[in-house]
């Protein structure tokens, strides 16, 4: 059984090892640089972050929802990525999975839809049909993506947002919780509200 480390040790990091169990896998343990105790979902942190290159024999996955913190990691250490879909996650046989992505519990991802890597299909989510989800994207719990959506590289769908069918998001956009998007939105930026409006802070 393949050994995974999980790089963060917060509350993400719980329910990706939580998934990664579910899927098959064995979690050894976490890494982090400021975790809250010695031990997190009965397993142990054994160092900060760096030490991931010690395990050359591990597999890796990073539970960290930031988008960006998750871009870094993947640049700095070219390590062994798993992607790993909850046992009770719904995936069509057609549909395309990047390295270092997560699909969690009830989740949908629908035939022709291609998740790029180290994205979160966060519990509940809905990834239509010939959707395209670009790296390092999380699509929160419950949001629901029409057919043929794309979402950016680094965009946040939050969570119980809903978009269109046929509409394109920017790469790292925020969508805020419970926004309808109905338009494109071309520049990247924070959207919310029903329907979406950028947010001018
Ligand atoms: C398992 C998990 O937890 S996964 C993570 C799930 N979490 C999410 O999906 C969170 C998504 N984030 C949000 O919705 C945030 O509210 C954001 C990113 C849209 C905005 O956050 P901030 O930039 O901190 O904005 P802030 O809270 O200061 O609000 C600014 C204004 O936008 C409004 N606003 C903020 N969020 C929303 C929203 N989702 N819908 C409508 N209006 C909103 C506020 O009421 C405020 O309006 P005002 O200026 O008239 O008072």
């Amino acid at each position: 059984m393949n050994q995974v480390l999980i790089l963060g040790a917060g509350g993400h990091a719980k329910v990706v090892a939580d998934l990664v169990e579910l899927a098959g896998y064995a979690v050894a343990g976490f890494l982090d640089d400021h975790p809250a105790g010695p031990d997190v979902f009965g397993k142990p942190v054994l160092g900060p972050i760096a030490d991931c290159l010690r395990y050359p024999e591990h597999a890796f996955v990073i539970g960290i929802g930031s988008n960006r913190v998750r871009r870094e990691l993947a640049a700095r250490y070219p390590l062994r990525w798993i992607t790993a879909v909850h046992p009770k996650a719904v995936v069509a046989r057609d549909a395309m999975l990047g390295p270092g992505t997560v699909v969690m519990a009830n989740a949908v991802v629908n035939p022709g839809a291609a998740v790029g890597a180290h994205a979160i299909v966060n519990t509940g989510a809905i990834v239509e049909h010939d959707n395209v989800v670009g790296d390092f994207a999380h699509l929160s719990p419950g949001c629901a993506l029409g057919g043929t959506v794309t979402v950016g590289a680094g965009t946040h769908v939050g969570i119980g947002a809903c978009v269109r069918n046929n509409v394109c998001i920017a790469p790292d956009c925020v969508i805020g919780a419970g926004a309808v998007v109905i338009t494109d939105l071309k520049q990247p930026g924070t959207y919310v509200g029903c329907p979406a409006k950028r947010l001018n802070k």
